[in-house]
């Protein structure tokens, strides 16, 4: 392929008089407008030759859409746009749909996005079973804009249509056909010759001809679709308030529908164009991009390093987290043995893991015979006898430092020389874990998150003496039980928690001051994080919170505010939601509520601490609220960032987003504070840092970032790498 060039399509006819188009732009077939114009030529082509009867368009993976890279050239203004609905409208309805040809998409792997959208401009649709067929676009911030607004509506009726693109879930090749997306389903051997045969047949009239735009028996009456659009726009509203693009979707929808499908076409290709600008629009494509470039690690994954099989994995420890860790990777294939140090302990654990599956088989998501075939790659076992063949051992034990010595020492002893050997400790030294062994090349981390059967990170961390090859291992362990891994450096905390930490105690510094806990919590659920810090300090109980205070106190004292509003409610019994008493109340539902008790606490650890109230700090905006919880925590990213716990700032705008529910709309911490501008956060903390102390102050390399005004996410070099 010419690589200036960003994919093509190549033609061929047959003796049969089909010509197939075959999309040419791998991994996944994107649509470039390098394609798109390349498919416009052959069509042109294959209309005015009178030896082609029909086409076909396939291509190996059919099409993951629109060439997503494309919207950034656009934001940025290096690509030259086409005039709105050129691609929609010119070439996929009037060139492609209403031709005197037919045209057939025969879709084997994806047909997501612009993909799905040239596919039902096609006349019939042929797929293999294990197609993925949706319109993921509202997830990146866009629209469906080849059409799809109209077309999908038009095939599977309305109700479905806005669950497919509100939702952004793909459906299977069966489901697709018994929802009249899909015409037949054939094995992907036959895909192709049943596909030509079937356009002959729209030629031949022994098949329908179908144009999805002029279809109207799936759609509802206007009264009705009216009812459904409201209703579908009242809970976009509540599911995603901060977002504009979803509401402008549905706007497309409803013009078709009310005033016909080229109107609905025309306000489509209207909206795309100026959903493309949003600021919304921007981070979710940053994101999409930074989840994928996690796992791409400089001077690990660039060394042609292949990893190797896993066969079988040991995990240690069947609480919470072993138990966790088990049902993830049980759930993607891998044989596990669970260890434990008695009966009763592994038959707890044991039962986690059943209980985890058994969850997904109550809400339908697993058949019972998938349960018992699951079930059974997990064995128990009370010593290390059965680790003489295991390939990795993750070690989740308390965090217990000689424990986790001796049992390294262990697995030593056990495990073969290749077999790797990581610990999913959050904050304990993993040099000091390997201490009493020689293994340090095959030491790594594993951090999970809680619940870790579904919480998306996977902190991979590395010492010094990792080496590449467990690294590249355990990148490929975390594709295959779908976590998105973020390689980072061996310190307390790691990335997620150390950025975590300043957030909730900036929270506490303010509510000593003075400001409302519950409108702090209020306007950080409002900035888009699932609760606010003390909504959350309920949550994970305050056990959690004041051993992981413990760590950071012990290691980054002096920017460590001590609050004592924790502690104190403990004294009194009260530790969070389990105990039905936190920071809120919580009925038997588990409804949370203020509790005017609160002050009393908070009264008692300000006399501690000897804070003054502050009036100013008492009222702030929610703008204030926010900047003075997440400039922290920007300031925490910028020090991990420099540090070189993590390589790149995209790997921390992720960590943030899937260990912290960072908004992802707002691009990760790195992406958005510098949306905000790095002088201007050097600035507040700075300020900040004179009149509130040491907890504010800002790095160094935030210092002279914010100085210069230089973004806080360009590359570091990194003199004082951890890694
Ligand atoms: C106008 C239209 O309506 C607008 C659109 O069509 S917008 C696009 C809609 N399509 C999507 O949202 C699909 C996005 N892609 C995906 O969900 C997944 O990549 C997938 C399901 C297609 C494949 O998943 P998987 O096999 O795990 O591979 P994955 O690692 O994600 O992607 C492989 C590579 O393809 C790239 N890629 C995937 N889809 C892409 C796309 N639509 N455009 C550009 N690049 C894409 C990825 O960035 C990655 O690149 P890399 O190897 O350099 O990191």
């Amino acid at each position: 392929m010419d690589s200036r060039t960003k994919g093509k399509t190549v033609m061929e006819v047959g003796g049969d008089g089909v010509a197939v188009i075959t999309l040419i732009n791998p991994p996944v077939n994107s649509l470039s407008f390098d394609v798109l114009y390349n498919l416009k030529s052959n069509y042109e082509e294959a209309l005015s030759r009178i030896d082609v009867k029909a086409i076909v368009i396939t291509g190996g993976r059919f099409s993951g859409g629109f060439d997503i890279s494309g919207f950034g050239e656009m934001q940025k203004g290096t690509i030259k746009e086409p005039k709105a609905g050129y691609i929609s409208i010119d070439i996929i309805t009037d060139l492609l749909e209403a031709a005197r040809k037919p045209s057939v998409a025969a879709i084997d792997g994806l047909a997501l996005g612009g993909g799905l959208e040239l596919a039902m401009a096609c006349h019939a649709r042929i797929s293999a079973p294990a197609a993925q067929l949706g319109l993921p676009e509202l997830q990146l911030g866009v629209i469906p804009g080849f059409g799809g607004t109209q077309r999908l509506p038009r095939l599977v009726g309305l109700t479905k249509a806005l669950e497919m693109i509100l939702t952004s879930k793909p459906v299977k090749a069966e489901e697709g056909h018994s929802l009249g997306l899909i015409d037949a389903v054939m094995p992907p051997a036959e895909l192709l010759t049943t596909a030509r045969r079937w356009a002959l047949d729209i030629v031949e009239r022994r098949k329908p001809w179908v144009s999805s735009v002029s279809k109207t028996d799936k759609l509802p009456s206007l009264g009705e679709a009216r009812e459904i659009l409201k209703f579908a726009r009242g809970q976009t509203q509540k599911r995603a308030p901060n977002m504009k693009h979803p509401l402008m979707c549905l706007d497309a929808i409803e013009v078709g529908i009310v005033s016909g499908p080229r109107a609905g076409l025309e306000k489509e290709a209207e909206v795309a164009s100026q959903v493309v600008k949003l600021d919304t629009t921007k981070s979710l494509i940053h994101v999409f991009f930074s989840q994928r470039g996690t796992a791409k690690v400089p001077g690990v994954t660039d060394r042609g390093l292949a990893p190797r099989k896993i066969k079988k994995v040991a995990i240690i420890g069947g609480g919470l987290m072993g138990s966790g860790i088990a049902t993830a990777l049980i759930l993607s294939n891998y044989p596990v043995i669970l260890k434990e140090v008695n009966e009763k302990f592994l038959e707890a654990g044991i039962g986690r893991v059943k209980a985890n599956l058994q969850s997904r088989v109550r809400k339908g998501s697993m058949s019972q015979e998938k349960f018992e075939k699951t079930m059974s790659l997990l064995k128990g076992s009370l010593d290390y006898e059965s680790f003489r063949d295991v390939d990795m051992v993750i070690e989740a034990v308390i965090e217990n430092i000689s424990l986790k010595q001796q049992i390294f020492a262990d697995l030593e002893k056990y495990c073969p020389q290749h077999c790797i050997l990581a610990s999913n400790t959050s904050t304990i030294d993993l040099n000091k874990i390997g201490e009493r062994t020689k293994s340090q090349d095959r030491i790594v981390g594993a951090h999970f998150f809680s619940p870790a059967h579904i919480m998306p990170l996977l902190e991979i961390v590395r010492t010094n003496h990792t080496s590449a090859q467990v690294i590249v291992d355990l990148l490929d362990v975390g594709k295959k039980i779908k976590k998105t891994p973020v390689v980072v450096g061996n310190c307390t905390g790691f990335a997620v928690n150390r950025m975590f930490f300043p957030y909730t105690q900036a929270a506490m510094f303010l509510v000593e001051c003075g400001a409302d806990p519950y409108l702090i919590d209020r306007a950080i659920s409002k900035f888009g994080m699932p609760m606010g810090p003390f909504r959350l300090c309920d949550l994970v109980g305050f056990g959690v919170a004041i051993a992981t205070a413990t760590q950071f106190i012990e290691n980054f004292s002096e920017r460590t505010y001590k609050s004592m509003i924790i502690p104190l409610m403990q004294e009194d019994k009260r530790a969070g939601e389990a105990t039905r008493k936190g920071f809120y109340l919580y009925d038997d539902k588990r409804k949370a509520k203020p509790d005017p008790e609160l002050k009393k606490y908070i009264e008692k650890a300000r006399s501690i601490s000897g804070v003054k109230l502050d009036p100013k700090l008492a009222n702030l905006s929610e703008k204030e609220i926010i900047e003075m919880t997440f400039f922290p925590v920007v300031n925490e990213a910028c020090r991990v960032f420099a540090e070189g716990i993590a390589v790149k700032a995209a790997d921390l705008d992720i960590a943030g987003i899937m260990g912290m529910g960072f908004p992802p709309y707002r691009g990760g911490i790195m992406f958005w504070a510098d949306s905000i501008g790095s002088k201007y956060i050097y600035s507040r903390l700075d300020e900040w840092s004179k009149t509130y102390g040491e907890f504010f102050k800002p790095c160094a390399f935030l210092a002279e970032r914010g100085s210069k005004g230089v973004p806080l996410s360009a590359p570091v070099k990194q003199a004082s790498s951890r890694l």
